[in-house]
């Protein structure tokens, strides 16, 4: 469990994370969403105990991440894939980690194999290595340690399809098998088929922290769609509830009122319903909308 309690970075005149709060859980999937600058990799640093934070803590299995000896047995993180010395292979950064972290040597080959850089590859120097490789060799150096921990900043960036796909099952796997993975991004689209829960921030501050789901129904094109044989009577009944509805004919659009709520109404006076279709927004509406006042550089500012 990751727990960030009142986070605050600041860089001179420069607030990049302010009052953070927000709790990362095992067993799921957990998406770090924000624009360009929003705060996520000073957040992900300061996790790690790389950059001291200014105000507030943040602690991982109840403990400050700095605090722990052999690092890579309690947190593994992927930062930036391009950090690793060119003039090594593979095999050879991976084994001078492990014995750092005193982890066993036998741990390199497997994570190597689990990566897909067995073989020739992982004997290859680094300097060589397409990007997909590097980053396929920085998710090995994450899971060298085993750890019920991991952290990803960005690390779908650049990766072709097929990189992707197989991304994200290892995502799912390390989370079903009772790890808690935190993997940030600055693409909705992204997410929305790899992460389960999500943490968005904006210019530094919490904007929501929940499922994927209930944050889908934040956007406004949210709502539930309703066939009726009386669509006066019932956009009456519905109205009087709270709700705000709009249609032609037996077809209403309505808000404000969840699918059940509305089968309940129209159930009590008697009123048929035909269909009664719950409609998420996009995600991608959802993130846009909540973020819009947090956007660094919007397309169309005048600076
Ligand atoms: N070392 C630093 N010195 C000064 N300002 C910094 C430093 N690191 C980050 N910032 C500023 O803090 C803000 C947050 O940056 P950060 O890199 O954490 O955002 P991010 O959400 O990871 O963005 P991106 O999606 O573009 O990677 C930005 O305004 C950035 O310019």
């Amino acid at each position: 469990m990751i727990e960030v309690k009142d986070l605050t970075k600041r860089f001179g005149a420069t607030t990049a994370v302010k009052d953070l709060t927000f709790t990362v859980r095992p067993g799921h999937v957990t998406g770090f969403l924000g624009p360009n600058g929003a705060g996520k990799s000073t957040t992900l640093r300061m996790i790690l105990g790389l950059s001291a934070p200014s105000g507030g803590s943040v602690t991982v299995a109840g403990r400050a991440f700095g605090d722990r000896r052999r690092g890579l047995r309690h947190v593994g993180a992927l930062l930036d894939a391009g950090d690793v010395h060119g003039g090594r292979s593979a095999a050879a950064h991976l084994a001078v980690l492990a014995r750092g972290n005193r982890i066993p040597h036998g741990r390199v080959d497997e994570v190597l194999a689990e990566v897909g850089l067995a073989g020739a590859a992982g004997r290859r120097r680094v300097a060589g290595f397409s990007l997909g490789m590097r980053h396929r060799l920085g998710i090995a150096t994450a899971l060298l340690g085993d750890p019920p921990v991991l952290l990803f900043d960005e690390p779908l960036n650049g990766l072709d399809p097929e990189g992707v796909l197989w991304v994200r099952g290892l995502f799912r796997r390390l989370a079903a098998e009772g790890r808690t993975v935190l993997v940030s991004s600055h693409l909705m689209s992204e997410m929305e088929h790899t992460a389960d829960e999500l943490v968005v921030i904006g210019r530094g501050e919490l904007v929501a922290a929940e499922s994927l789901a209930r944050f889908a129904a934040r956007g406004t094109g949210a709502g539930v769609t309703v066939r009726t044989p009386r669509p006066a009577d019932l956009t009456d009944v519905l109205t009087a509830a709270g709700a705000t509805v709009s249609g032609h004919g037996p077809l209403l659009d309505v808000t404000g009122l969840d699918a059940p709520r509305i089968g309940d109404l129209a159930c009590r006076h008697a009123l048929p319903l035909h269909e009664l279709a719950p409609r998420t927004a996009s995600l991608e509406d959802a993130f846009m909308e909540l973020t819009a006042d947090s956007v660094e550089y919007a397309a169309g500012e005048s600076r």
